[in-house]
C-alpha cells in the first residue's frame, strides 16, 4: 500500500460447489472448493467513516467470487485462481492479494490439496 499501511480484508473458508477437474467423471459432478483470501485494503478510511462504501465489502467479494467459480467450471485449480485474482484486481481495485484454493476431496489420503498465488504489489 502506497501509504505504508499493510491492512487486509480476509475471507476464509468460502465454500463453493462447482464443476472442476481434469477427468471425465469430474465434468459430470460438482465438487466443493474452499477459497481463502487476503486482500490489501486501506482499512483506516472505513475505520474513520464507519461507511461500508469506503470498505472492501467482503460480502460483495464473496458473492462475486462464488459466481465466477460456478460459471467458469475450469479444469485446473490454477485456472480458477488466475481468473479470481484477475476479477479482484479489475473489478474491486485490489492492489495485492493472496489467494488459496483448496479441493478437500481430491486426494483421499490428504486432508486437502490446492494452490496458492499472490498477485499485485502492496506498495
Ligand atoms: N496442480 C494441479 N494438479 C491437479 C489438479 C489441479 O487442478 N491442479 N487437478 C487434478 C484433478 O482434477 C484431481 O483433482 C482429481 O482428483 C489432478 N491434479
Amino acid at each position: 500500500m502506497a501509504n505504508g499501511k499493510w491492512d487486509t480484508v480476509l475471507i476464509e473458508g468460502l465454500a463453493v460447489e462447482t464443476v472442476i477437474g481434469v477427468y471425465d467423471w469430474e465434468r459430470e459432478v460438482t465438487q466443493r472448493l474452499l477459497v481463502d483470501l487476503e486482500l490489501a485494503w486501506d482499512n483506516s478510511v472505513p475505520g474513520a467513516s464507519d461507511d461500508v462504501a469506503d470498505a472492501l465489502d467482503y460480502a460483495a467479494v464473496s458473492e462475486r467470487v462464488s459466481q465466477c467459480l460456478k460459471t467458469l467450471q475450469p479444469e485446473l485449480l490454477e485456472r480458477a485462481a488466475e481468473e479470481v485474482a484477475r476479477l479482484l484486481q479489475s473489478e474491486f481495485g485490489v492492489r495485492w492479494l493472496r489467494l488459496t484454493l483448496s479441493k478437500p476431496g481430491a486426494v483421499p489420503a490428504a486432508r486437502s490439496v490446492g494452490v496458492r498465488i499472490e498477485r499485485g504489489a502492496r506498495a
